[in-house]
């Protein structure tokens, strides 16, 4: 059984189709990124899982469940997570304690702290455990907000250009994140832009185009299709 499928799914903002009846499907344990052009229709197809955005059409079926007109907080309940490109931190506070707030409703007293430790050493931010969150750096405050976005133990996390404005060795260290995360069992959905960290990460990639499907596959069939790369001709920074 798929851990997110979507079934016809359509979106239209007035007279704009900017979710063209699509058939998507991933499986539990799976890193699948979704590529293609500015103004493909990524975002919304995020939101519309999200249920940020109510569909005009179609279904969202979610581990089983058929979650198309779901609250957000219903699918979060459910075992969904979101990490939008904005971080969404608490600058103000200290880096462990964001990871105190993401956590507390959940643990308490050793148990909680052990869990902060835990976090804090898997997002490489054990040394800026005091800091304040707002004084991090840009690629420290995305692995914060993965933290956050992981705290809960998702079933499935949604990435939304996680590596947005990093270096190369930041981007590197968020995809084995991703990996490591994987390999404990999180189904991991991610909007990207930058094809070398979808190579490292993904083991499917879908590409939308005009807000439809226009190619699915491994990363390799991707690259080497040329109706792909055609899409892509005239942007520049991408793929
Ligand atoms: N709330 C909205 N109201 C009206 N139009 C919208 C809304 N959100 C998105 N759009 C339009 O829908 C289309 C798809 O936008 P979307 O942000 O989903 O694309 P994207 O693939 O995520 O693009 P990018 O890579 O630039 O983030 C665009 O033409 C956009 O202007």
């Amino acid at each position: 059984m798929a851990i997110l499928q979507t079934r016809g799914l359509d979106k239209w903002f007035g007279g704009l189709h900017v979710t063209d009846n699509v058939d998507f499907s991933m499986q539990p344990g799976e890193v699948h990124c979704l590529i293609g052009p500015n103004g493909a229709g990524k975002s919304t197809f995020f939101r519309l899982v999200l249920g940020e955005h109510l569909p005009n059409g179609g279904a969202i079926l979610y581990d089983g469940a058929d979650i198309t007109r779901a609250k957000s907080y219903q699918r979060i309940r459910r075992g969904i997570s979101v990490k939008f490109q904005v971080p969404g931190i608490f600058k103000a506070l200290k880096v462990r304690q964001n990871l105190q707030i993401a956590l507390q409703d959940h643990l308490s007293g050793h148990s909680l702290n052990e869990e902060i430790d835990r976090l804090l050493e898997f997002l490489k931010l054990k040394d800026a455990a005091g800091q304040l969150a707002g004084s991090l750096s840009h690629g420290q405050k995305q692995w914060l907000e993965i933290g956050m976005a992981i705290a809960l133990k998702p079933k499935l996390l949604l990435l939304d250009e996680p590596t947005a404005g990093m270096t190369p060795d930041e981007t590197h260290a968020t995809g084995e994140m991703v990996q490591a995360l994987n390999a404990d069992g999180v189904s991991v959905l991610a909007v990207e832009h930058d094809m070398a960290f979808v190579r490292q990460i993904a083991q499917r990639v879908t590409v939308l185009h005009f807000g439809r499907v226009f190619a699915q596959g491994t990363i390799d069939e991707i690259v080497a299709d040329e109706r792909v790369a055609a899409i892509y001709l005239g942007e520049t920074g991408h793929a």
